[in-house]
């Protein structure tokens, strides 16, 4: 098998990185501070982030990583960083053994604050460079929703592996998407899944422990033939992804199912496994630029699951460009069979704005 060992360091370190940010998903306080685009950051995205690049680093020295998040802001709120400092310290798998396949814990807050700034590659085509979103959907994170610790491994700008720990989904495949997933979603029991893809070797789902990871199980994207019949799932916000012309694409289809508002990359997860039929974000702002670390794991699992995933134009996503997709505008997820009917009926909404 391609990938065996990136494959296994990525899946113990989102299964570790998943121990924190559950922790903080239980407290209500979660420690935001805004970034300068105005998006919450938590301590768990904080967090989160210097438990993998720690374990990347530790495994692969000389990969690099494009990251979410810097340290700068903490740099200089001691408070903040010493409270993150001791939720990170503590955290361990389950096992021993898995535990020090990821090089143990970090060593000093210096240490961590240094691993956050290792996300800081300039992305691009050459070489094998993680793309990593430590909390994906942090406003859902903040109001007890859906959320995903995100990683893929690109090598020379393809993405040929993809992890994504989603603690709020369930972790039956064949549990339908409901409502309340999106909104209140819990990590209680029979909650906690991982999603894994390596290039060419199709998708995998298991339920997402402490250690130490099993086989997963293949999933597959829907068997849907009438794209009426289609779940569609978007994002919550709308500042994301444009609501409207979701419904005008969806009344172009014949659906007449509401849609599945979810946050983060759990969308694409729930394409791949076939709990949802349609995965749209459609532009709201023309200036916008995707960030490739929102979408680099999901697009390869939703492709190896059998999908097919694109922009608005049709065109694939472009992850060798650096930090953002910036040849891409939207993106449409679907099983490969109904690509084509949705994106035409994606153009037309759009062609007639
Ligand atoms: N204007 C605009 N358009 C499109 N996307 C944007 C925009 N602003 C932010 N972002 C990114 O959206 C990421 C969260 O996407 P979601 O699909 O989870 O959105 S939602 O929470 O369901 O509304 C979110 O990722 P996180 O910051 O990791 O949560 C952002 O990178
Ligand atoms: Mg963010
Ligand atoms: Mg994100
Ligand atoms: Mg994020």
């Amino acid at each position: 098998m391609a990938y065996e060992k990136e494959l296994k360091i990525a899946q113990l370190a989102v299964a570790r990185a998943a121990i924190l940010t559950k922790a903080v998903f239980h407290e209500k306080a979660k420690g935001t501070v805004s970034k300068d685009d105005k998006s919450p950051v938590t301590i768990g995205d904080f967090g989160a982030q210097a438990l993998i690049i720690a374990a990347i680093k530790h495994n692969f020295p000389s990969d690099e990583v494009v990251g979410e998040e810097e340290a700068s802001s903490l740099r200089d709120q001691k408070d903040l960083a010493s409270k993150i400092w001791n939720l990170v310290k503590d955290v361990k798998l389950s096992d021993a053994e898995s535990d020090a396949l990821l090089g143990g814990p970090i060593k000093s807050e210096a240490q961590m604050l240094d691993a956050i700034d290792m996300g800081n590659s300039a992305g691009g085509n050459k070489g094998r460079i993680w793309a990593l979103d430590p909390i994906d959907g942090t406003k859902g994170f903040l109001r007890g929703g859906q959320y995903a610790v995100c990683l893929a491994l690109m090598v020379d700008g393809d993405v040929k592996v993809g992890v994504l720990g989603c603690p709020n989904l369930p972790v039956d495949d064949s549990a339908p998407l409901t409502e309340d997933m999106g909104s209140a979603a819990t990590d209680a029991e029979g909650k906690g899944v991982l999603f894994s893809a390596v290039q060419g070797e199709g998708a995998t789902s298991q339920p997402l422990t402490k250690g130490p990871v099993a086989k997963g199980q293949p999933i597959h994207v829907s068997k849907i033939s009438k794209v009426s019949e289609a779940v569609m799932c978007e994002s919550v916000e709308p500042g994301h992804s444009s609501k409207g012309d979701n419904a005008l694409i969806a009344e172009k289809l014949g659906i007449t199912g509401k849609p599945v508002q979810m946050d983060s990359q759990a969308k694409y997860g729930s394409v791949a496994r076939g709990a949802g039929d349609l995965y749209l974000r459609l532009p709201v702002r023309k200036d916008y630029i995707e960030k490739i670390w929102d979408h680099a794991a999901g697009d390869l699992i939703v492709r190896e699951a059998g999908g097919q995933v694109t922009d608005v134009t049709g065109k694939r996503l472009n992850f060798s460009l650096g930090r953002t997709l910036t040849e891409n505008k939207g993106v449409i997820a679907t099983p490969a069979n109904v690509h084509a009917e949705v994106l035409k009926a994606v153009q037309e909404v759009l062609a007639a704005k």
